[in-house]
């Protein structure tokens, strides 16, 4: 770490502090104070950042302690085995990891005395004086031998690494720069036949342990609207699971609706007043939200008909199969129209709702309380994340009516997730504003010993969609959107773009729809995906249906024009094979070297994303390789004309890193869940 890293890390970490310093006196302030005047969403928002400041205290604290070495010793760590032949590498190599590897070997061998010592690596940033990555781990470990009363300085450390670092394919030269940083470049070779291997065999997914992944997404609730929130969980939780997928890991899509709870009791007794004959004729509820808003009045308005639902209720809850039966067509009306959306988004899930767990919430609830963990609060049985700080909000496990809630499904739902599904990994994506919930269902489950060691609930929390006024997403007249509706102007407004760019003269009318369809619903989901998805998000058609920023458009065209300039040379895939079979891959010009070592990041990207969740870094990745593209067909001729448009010549190099291009970013493509269209 340079000594200006450091202190951008201590400032980093004050800032933190005063941040959490003044969020927990303005709680403070509330908590004490008069707390009518303070709405429940800013203290809610409050909390939650609280708990995202004091993670990044943690985070940064566990950094300077992992600097310093004054972390708990580690039994030493096994020899990685380092490549030393290029042609058993494959497409599919992280290069950070090996480096990593390398850097490990040379520092561990330089310091044979040093418990764990940091391995510092890093992408070089656009720079190409300081390489193209770097080990940042001399001067860490030169304050590490200085507390140790060893005489020595960064630049001592830095050359006493590189006299150890074993040599590598993958490295064409390393030098000690500035205060002991070590500037690695990458071997061109190594390069070449890498991206070889990738035009050959595709873009192969890097080697993982494979787990058994538990993708808790979507959502809605039954009989009422699948709004905005959900389309966000879905869009973000539908490339999770395709990542997932991607890496071959083991993925469970689960759809845990909202199908169980007291509001049937009125849906039911409206149904049963409305259509009587609806055992035997399905009645023509097409607008459930409409029979939603009726039966609510009904049951605001009419104390008989109030009565008549909690009799309903305690039917369905008994099992009685005439009630079973009006809740399961209920439930039917609503997933029919939930599937039009996964249609349209092509998006694959599974129902399981909080009525699955219906039947082993008591067994569950038993457990608890015979283990103790139950507490009773005005009638209520709440459990707590730690009984001794009380700290957080319990769980409300039983109501003071017997009932059972969200919580008490979630809860028995991840003892299932783990015994029965055997998940190895439990994520859950919804708005941030369930956080807490979230991180007490992960406490308690702790303490029931449902949850053991490394197990842990991974929230993928997202921020809130905003009209571009900055205000609630909502239509002009102040509605809320219908999700449908929203689709279709997705649909219109990018025909409207296709049409203004003439395109509509050039495709068949069924590449046009294709590319219509691709463009409206990979806008809406590029868009979301791109932003970092803690921020609230501003959904505006004109700004992801521009063709210059960082769009779902501006990407799809690159790739057609990408893809267009091999169909236009009229060179086949074939050929291009036979042409890298013949003389490989050649890296000459630098804006070809510089796009292909991007192109070699990819499973680092894909690793990366894969551990934190975070979307936007591969949108952003696409992106750079968009950009980096672009440089290197502004300077570099891929097939030759003459005047009068004849190909003259045709470089096979470069249409194959061409090639490469393409199937790198239609992969990512694939995984952000967008379609590509081979015109538009
Ligand atoms: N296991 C879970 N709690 N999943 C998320 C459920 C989301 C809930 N139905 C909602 O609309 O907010």
């Amino acid at each position: 770490m340079s000594e200006f890293d450091e202190k951008a890390l201590l400032e980093r970490t004050s800032k933190a502090e005063l941040e959490a310093k003044s969020i927990e006196a303005e709680l403070d302030k509330l908590t004490n104070g008069d707390l009518s005047s303070a709405v429940d969403s800013r203290l809610d928002q409050l909390l939650q950042e609280n708990e995202k400041l004091k993670h990044r205290l943690a985070i940064i604290e566990n950094a300077i302690k992992a600097e310093s070495n004054l972390s708990p010793k580690m039994e030493s760590r096994k020899r990685p085995k380092l490549i030393t032949d290029i042609s058993t590498v494959e497409g599919n190599i992280c290069l950070l990891d090996e480096l990593k590897n390398i850097f490990e070997i040379a520092i561990t061998s330089a310091y044979p005395n040093l418990v764990d010592p940091p391995v510092v690596l890093t992408l070089s940033g656009n720079n190409p004086k300081f390489g193209d990555y770097q080990c940042n781990s001399a001067m860490p470990i030169s304050h590490l031998l200085k507390s140790m009363n060893v005489s020595t300085n960064p630049r001592e450390v830095a050359n006493n690494i590189l006299n150890k670092t074993p040599t590598s394919p993958l490295i064409e030269r390393i030098e000690v720069a500035g205060a002991g940083f070590l500037n690695i470049y990458l071997n061109k070779k190594f390069a070449e036949h890498v991206l070889n291997c990738i035009l050959q065999y595709g873009v192969r997914p890097p080697p993982v342990k494979k787990e058994r992944v538990i993708v808790d997404f979507s959502s809605p609730n039954i009989a009422k609207e699948m709004h905005v929130g959900h389309l966000r969980s879905t869009i973000i939780g539908d490339s999770i699971c395709r990542i997932l997928d991607y890496l071959n890991h083991d993925v469970l899509r689960l759809n845990h609706l909202g199908d169980w709870g007291t509001q049937f009791g009125m849906l039911i007794a409206h149904l049963q007043e409305q259509f009587p004959d609806y055992k035997t004729c399905s009645p023509p509820i097409s607008d459930l939200q409409a029979f939603y808003k009726e039966s609510k009045k009904r049951f605001d308005e009419d104390e008989e008909f109030k009565k008549r639902a909690y009799s309903c209720v305690v039917q369905l809850q008994s099992g009685q199969p005439d009630y079973i039966a009006a809740w399961k067509l209920i439930c039917e009306v609503s997933r029919r129209e939930f599937q039009k959306i996964y249609d349209r988004l092509d998006i694959r899930i599974i129902d399981r709702g909080e009525s699955f767990y219906q039947s082993r919430m008591d067994a569950v609830v038993k457990e608890l309380k015979d283990k103790g963990f139950l507490e009773e609060d005005e009638g209520r049985l709440i459990m707590w994340g730690d009984p001794d700080t009380h700290e957080g909000i319990p769980l409300t496990v039983v109501k003071s009516d017997g009932g059972y809630t969200y919580d008490t499904s979630d809860i028995t739902a991840i003892k299932q997730r783990v015994d029965e599904e055997k998940g190895d990994r439990f994520i859950y994506v919804t708005d941030a504003g369930q956080y807490t919930h979230f991180v007490t269902i992960d406490a308690c489950a702790r303490r029931a010993g449902i949850l053991k060691n490394s197990q842990k609930i991974e929230h993928v929390g997202f921020g809130v969609v905003l009209g571009e006024d900055k205000k609630k997403f909502k239509t002009r007249s102040g509605d809320t959107v219908k999700l449908i509706e929203l689709l279709d102007e997705g649909l219109k407004r990018s025909l409207d773009k296709l049409v203004e760019k003439g395109r509509d003269k050039v495709l068949t009318p069924e590449e046009l729809k294709k590319a219509q369809e691709a463009v409206a619903y990979g806008c809406i989901k590029y868009a979301d995906l791109s932003h970092n998805r803690v921020n609230d998000y501003v959904f505006s058609f004109d700004k992801m249906l521009d063709d210059k920023g960082n769009t779902a458009v501006y990407l799809l065209y690159a790739v057609t024009r990408i893809r267009s300039i091999a169909r236009n040379a009229q060179v086949s895939e074939t050929k291009l094979l036979e042409e890298a079979t013949k003389s490989g891959f050649k890296l000459e010009h630098i804006t070809e070297w510089k796009l292909g070592k991007v192109l070699l990041r990819f499973p680092e990207v894909i690793l990366k994303v894969t551990n934190d969740l975070y979307l936007h870094s591969l949108c952003e990745y696409l992106y750079e390789i968009s950009s980096t593209f672009t440089e290197f067909y502004d300077k570099c001729y891929c097939i030759q004309k003459d005047k009068s448009g004849n190909i003259v010549d045709i470089s096979y190099e470069r249409l194959m890193l061409c090639e490469v291009t393409a199937k790198v970013m239609e992969k990512c493509l694939e995984i952000l869940g967008i379609k590509t269209v081979s015109k538009m």
